[in-house]
């Protein structure tokens, strides 16, 4: 599903508005509408409705919101900043007035807001996509107090959380703190960055029917992983397949004390569907290696605790890839076996945990990783790689850069994990939950990575179906388990399900 940017949704706006054709105020009607009927569907006319109004067509939805649970036996009101109005503002604020004229009231100061009754409802439509400035004043006096209320009123925001900007940071400015985010037809960037997660609550894209053409031929630079998206990806097995058709994969990992870590990324790898998987580890992991999944084959370093050289195993080239990190360490004859690693394999691999930072050390080498090679590091460990940013939106522009630069994919992990391509383009994930927040994770995540590379999916396909494999299978490992009591290894075990349900 594609992103777009303020500006572009303007655009879908007027297109629609003249290829449906449809008038901006009956587009505006079909806004509101899908508003209103999710407030009917959540909350009953019990919840008295205070819909705060601005003086643009953020305002005007909120008027005929007002006007249309009026009509469905809500108690809804009004109150609207003073000033010039736009023209579908002021046409639904003439028609609210003609049918209820004591449900609108003007806004001129704090002192004018509303005192709520227990079970208010706040709707904030102050402002939307057409934020231009940032907030000063007592309209920002305004949002401080909605704000201050949403212990006791639950707080719905009009298609933006009133003072967020779309596209760019709105740290250290006045945004409402809404509960739910009832956003017309298509994700805006604003509520995939974690610095936003206080103003947006939940997430519900309403659909409006803005014009097909335009969503399916304007090109985003921002898109969010869907079910869609994942099928078109997707290639079921071939019939004739034999193992070698899904690949050999080679993953190094583990040191002392870090078994665990190449244990989790080889269940994983092996769920995740590879033709065969070699495993290298150091010596003291080849009991825990062979016992622990013996579908695995292993190669031990001649260095007990850590491994030292792995070149010797590359040379015979039979790897379709190779997934290095979980659990390594970061010992410098490691580093040294890495940077041999990186000059004898050239094909896309997948660098994980210690194998980055082992790189944040010896930065040099992150120009030897192969072009097409996938990188997964978590917000420190991609800090240590390329420094720190003022914000997520500055961070979200270095992570692209990076991997634009590097010709590699880079994927930030996350609640909404955002899979930089070297084309430009920024894939987020929606899969996944709290619950995944927990050792292991990562490991897990690095096996699938290397098991759909193996398999000759391409880097871009590999890295999109296997992140929303992994959310997918955590949060069916949340739903059965709870998301304090599942594991690592839980969502390794409900990889097979994720297969069969979440394609
Ligand atoms: N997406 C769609 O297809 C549809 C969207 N709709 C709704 O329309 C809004 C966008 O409406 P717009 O009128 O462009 O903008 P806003 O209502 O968000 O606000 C614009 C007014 O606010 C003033 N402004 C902007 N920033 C500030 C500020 N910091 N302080 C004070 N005032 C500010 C601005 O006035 P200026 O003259 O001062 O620039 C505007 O008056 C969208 O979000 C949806 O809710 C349609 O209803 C349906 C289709
Ligand atoms: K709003």
């Amino acid at each position: 599903m594609k992103i777009f940017s303020a500006p572009q949704v303007r655009e879908a706006d007027a297109y629609t508005i003249q290829h449906e054709p449809v008038s901006s105020l009956d587009l505006m009607e079909r806004a509101a509408s899908r508003c209103s009927a999710w407030i009917e569907e959540h909350f009953s006319p019990k919840h008295p409705v205070y819909i705060i109004c601005g003086k643009g067509n953020n305002g005007g939805d909120g008027l005929a919101i007002v006007r249309q649970l009026l009509l469905h036996g809500y108690d809804a009101t009004a109150y609207t900043i003073q000033g010039a109005t736009s023209p579908d503002h002021t046409a639904n604020l003439l028609r609210l007035r003609e049918s209820y004229p004591d449900k609108v009231h003007p806004l001129n100061d704090l002192q004018e807001f509303p005192s709520l009754p227990p079970d208010a409802l706040i709707v904030d439509a102050l402002f939307g996509t057409g934020l231009n400035k940032p907030i000063e004043g007592w309209m920002g006096g305004v949002i401080h107090h909605m704000n201050n209320l949403r212990q006791k009123h639950t707080i719905i925001a009009i298609d933006m959380p009133s003072g967020l900007r779309a596209d760019s940071t709105s740290l250290h400015t006045p945004v409402v703190q809404a509960h739910h985010t009832l956003s017309f037809e298509t994700w805006k960037l604003a509520f995939l960055m974690p610095e936003n997660a206080a103003f947006v609550g939940q997430v519900h894209i309403l659909p409006i029917g803005l014009h097909p053409d335009y969503l399916t031929h304007t090109p985003a630079r921002f898109h969010l992983t869907d079910l869609e998206t994942i099928r078109t990806i997707y290639q079921p097995r071939d019939p004739f397949g034999h193992k070698g058709t899904y690949g050999h994969a080679l993953l190094i990992a583990g040191s002392y004390g870090k078994m665990g870590a190449a244990l989790l990324s080889a269940r994983s790898c092996l769920r995740a569907g590879v033709g065969l998987l070699t495993c290298h580890v150091p010596a003291c992991g080849y009991e825990i290696m062979q016992l622990g999944e013996p579908a695995a084959m292993c190669i031990t370093d001649s260095e007990i605790q850590h491994s030292t050289h792995f070149h010797l195993d590359i040379a015979d080239a039979s790897y379709t890839t190779v997934g290095i990190g979980p659990g390594l360490g970061t010992h410098q004859q490691t580093a040294l076996a890495l940077e041999k690693l990186l000059e004898n394999f050239r094909s896309p691999m997948v660098l994980d945990a210690d194998a980055l930072n082992i790189i944040s050390v010896y930065p040099y080498l992150l120009y030897r990783i192969p072009q097409g090679s996938i990188i997964t590091p978590h917000p420190k460990e991609f800090e240590r790689l390329f420094g720190k940013t003022a914000n997520d939106f500055e961070r979200l522009e270095l992570l692209s850069s990076k991997s634009q630069e590097l010709g590699i994919y880079i994927l930030l992990k996350g609640r909404y994990s955002a899979m930089a391509c070297p084309d430009g383009a920024v894939y987020f994930n929606p899969t996944g939950n709290p619950g995944m927040a927990t050792g292991g994770s990562g490991d897990v995540l690095t096996g699938i990575l290397t098991a759909l590379l193996a398999q000759r999916y391409t880097p871009k396909a590999a890295i999109i179906l296997g992140v929303w494999l992994h959310g997918f299978a955590g949060d069916l490992a949340a739903a059965s388990l709870s998301q304090e009591g599942m594991t690592a290894g839980d969502i390794t075990t409900h990889l097979g399900a994720a297969f069969l349900q979440g394609i």
